[in-house]
């Protein structure tokens, strides 16, 4: 058993074998007739690091705010753990994101007048729902933010600031991460460590991570790739390499 999992349960240790996510002809019309999804059909198992990529406007975000239940798909089924998402309304799909959805954004989106610690139980609190100390303690100490706790994010590096919104993204053992360009403001070592990192709580925790990047040497440390064009997926890549990935972009006319 891994070191941390250490007397604590994993994140989705439920026993059966219900996907993650499962996307079922999924489409998206914006008003004025921007088709950004089109069709689009996926599982993604527990356990799995996906990465998804495609040239700009291919569907990225759309898909993201969909599955993420940010956004309604105009059609198709959105099941996270089970759970169908598409046809509720927004305070049903609200309440769904804070049991059952992490976040984790390019720009970190910490709260500026708020401790470390505070920013992490942030979610938490607003969900009415106690934090699991242990739990957190557990995160804490494997990003390695311990001696950080009672700084404010601007005391933080980059890295540090990234590694306290995984925390916080993991603190309700959400079913699935979703990481929007997680290092796109990390320099190279801190964009390493925080995939790295990323990489490690999807292998050691089977939690589920769903990364949308530009960057191919990003998305070659996820399990699997998507690539996306015209709002649909026109590619799966398992144990994707930056070169497979970047040369499949530049295919596309993006690279
Ligand atoms: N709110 C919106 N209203 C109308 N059209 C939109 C809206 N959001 C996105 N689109 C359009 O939908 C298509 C897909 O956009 P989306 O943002 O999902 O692509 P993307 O792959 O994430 O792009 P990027 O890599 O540039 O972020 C594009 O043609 C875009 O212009």
């Amino acid at each position: 058993m891994s070191k941390l999992l250490k007397g604590v349960e994993a994140a989705s240790a439920a026993p059966d074998h219900t996907p993650a996510i499962a996307l079922a002809h999924l489409g998206k019309t914006y008003p004025g007739g921007v088709r950004a999804l089109d069709d689009v059909s996926l599982t993604v198992e527990r356990g799995t690091f996906l990465a998804v990529m495609g040239p700009s406007g291919s569907g990225k975000s759309t898909l993201m705010h969909c599955a993420a239940g940010l956004d309604a798909p105009t059609v198709g089924s959105v099941r996270i753990d089970g759970y169908e998402i598409a046809g509720l309304n927004e305070t049903r799909r609200t309440e769904l994101r804070r049991e059952r959805i992490g976040f984790v954004f390019q720009s970190y989106n910490l709260v500026p007048s708020l401790s470390v610690a505070d920013n992490i139980t942030l979610p938490l609190r607003l969900a009415g729902r106690a934090p699991d100390q242990e739990w957190l303690r557990t995160l804490i100490e494997r990003v390695d933010l311990a001696d950080r706790l009672t700084h404010r994010p601007a005391e933080l590096s980059g890295g540090q600031q990234q590694r306290a919104a995984i925390v916080r993204a993991l603190a309700a053992r959400p079913a699935v991460v979703f990481a929007d360009e997680p290092t796109g403001a990390l320099d190279l070592r801190s964009a390493h460590e925080v995939l790295n990192l990323l990489r490690d709580l999807v292998d050691e925790l089977r939690q589920t991570v769903v990364m949308v990047t530009h960057d191919p040497a990003a998305a070659a440390q996820a399990h699997q790739a998507l690539v996306m064009a015209d709002g649909r997926v026109v590619d799966t890549l398992h144990t994707p390499t930056a070169a497979d990935l970047a040369a499949r972009l530049v295919a596309l006319g993006e690279g």
